[in-house]
């Protein structure tokens, strides 16, 4: 790779703005691109994207667009750092201005309800090959707000492409932010997908007061589902023990940088979802991705109870402590259920 790109950030919020600052530090010219004109102005005064990221000073080189044509006019990759809910409509108009074809990454956690599509799927429907040269997910344990800090960090890179994977690898990599390639794009998406969920289900947990035996088991039988849907539709399991999946699952679980922790924190200790929502005034993917994860379970007759509980308490306002009375309640069953096909029949004996 030619040391110095120019990269377009599509999406200034906590995360577009975290990467955007990673790239900077690398030496890279970034075009951060936001939807709302006054936070371009704001940040290219300031420097700062102080609404979500209070007192971060970013690299010169960084500077903010609201116009997609010139904030991807040159550059050689295009991060999408959107909302899942926005992938689409923003890769339409991608599509509409985009003049040559770019590396494509990018970094949203989530699955589209009714059409069940990953990320990646929804921007290959979206994008040509005039738009698109390759296509790779950046995903892994990483809060924003310690990125920005410089602490130390690990992700990986996946696409069926290895040499997409490692440019997108030597673009990101630096020595507080480390990053591993992997082809398994499937289940890189769905672990950090679907951790989400699991994350909601610990805030709502602790905010009920359970203590950490509940986090405990949130967490673990939380991976038994998700790797029980993730092969399903053909990751490889290997994957779930990855940074993608384990590792985003603890980092989610456990932090209190977490949206999706502290929005179940408030759904436990009594707070309606609209309410919630409205207080964090950042995304909370694990809303929208349980409503597809229920789909998926259903339709694939995979077995995923957390799912299921968290659906009722979202979507059909069951109490929490109830849904977990009857998550506690269920037929015994053997611990490695549904799982033995993934493994092997051996583990059952
Ligand atoms: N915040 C974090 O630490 C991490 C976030 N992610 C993922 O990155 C994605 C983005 O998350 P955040 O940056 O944290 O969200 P955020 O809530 O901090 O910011 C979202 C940004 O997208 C913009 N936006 C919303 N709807 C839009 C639309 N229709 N068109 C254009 N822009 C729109 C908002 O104005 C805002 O600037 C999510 O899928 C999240 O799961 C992944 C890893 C870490
Ligand atoms: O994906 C993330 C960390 O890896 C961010 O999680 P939250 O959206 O819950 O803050």
């Amino acid at each position: 790779m030619e040391t110095n790109q120019r990269v377009a950030v599509i999406g200034a919020g906590s995360w577009g703005t975290a990467l955007a600052l990673v790239l900077g530090d690398n030496g890279h010219d970034v075009n951060l691109w936001t939807h709302n004109k006054d936070q371009m102005a704001l940040i290219n005064d300031t420097n700062r994207n102080e609404r979500y990221l209070p007192d971060t000073d970013l690299p010169a080189s960084v500077k903010a667009y609201y116009e997609l044509e010139k904030a991807i006019e040159g550059v050689s990759t295009i991060v999408f750092a959107v909302p899942s809910k926005a992938i689409r409509e923003v890769a339409q108009n991608i599509e509409k201005v985009c003049k040559e074809p770019k590396v494509i990454v990018h970094v949203s956690k989530g699955i589209e309800p009714d059409s069940h599509l990953r990320i990646s799927e929804i921007l290959q429907q979206t994008l040509s090959e005039k738009t698109m040269k390759s296509m790779v997910v950046l995903s892994g344990p990483s809060h924003a707000e310690e990125v920005v800090k410089r602490h130390p960090t690990t992700v990986t890179a996946a696409s069926d492409q290895l040499n997409a994977s490692q440019f997108v690898q030597d673009l990101f990599m630096n020595q507080h932010f480390r990053v591993y390639t992997n082809s398994d794009v499937i289940g890189v998406e769905i672990g950090g997908a679907l951790k989400n969920i699991i994350a909601l289900a610990a805030g709502i947990s602790d905010g009920l007061g359970y203590g950490d035996n509940a986090k405990a088991a949130l967490i673990t039988r939380g991976l038994a589902e998700i790797a029980r849907l993730g092969t399903t539709l053909g990751a490889n399991p290997l994957t779930f023990s990855g940074l993608t999946g384990v590792g985003d699952l603890i980092v989610t679980c456990t932090s209190v940088h977490s949206r999706n922790w502290r929005a179940g924190n408030m759904l436990g200790k009594g707070k309606n979802l609209d309410e919630v929502l409205e207080t964090m005034g950042m995304v909370v993917e694990g809303v929208r991705t349980t409503k597809a994860a229920y789909q998926l379970a259903r339709k694939h007759k995979v077995s995923m109870p957390i799912v299921q509980a968290l659906h009722c308490i979202l979507f059909d306002d069951v109490d929490p402590k109830e849904a977990v009375d009857q998550l506690m309640s269920r037929m015994k069953t053997h611990e490695m259920e549904g799982l033995v096909d993934i493994l092997g029949e051996q583990i059952r004996n």
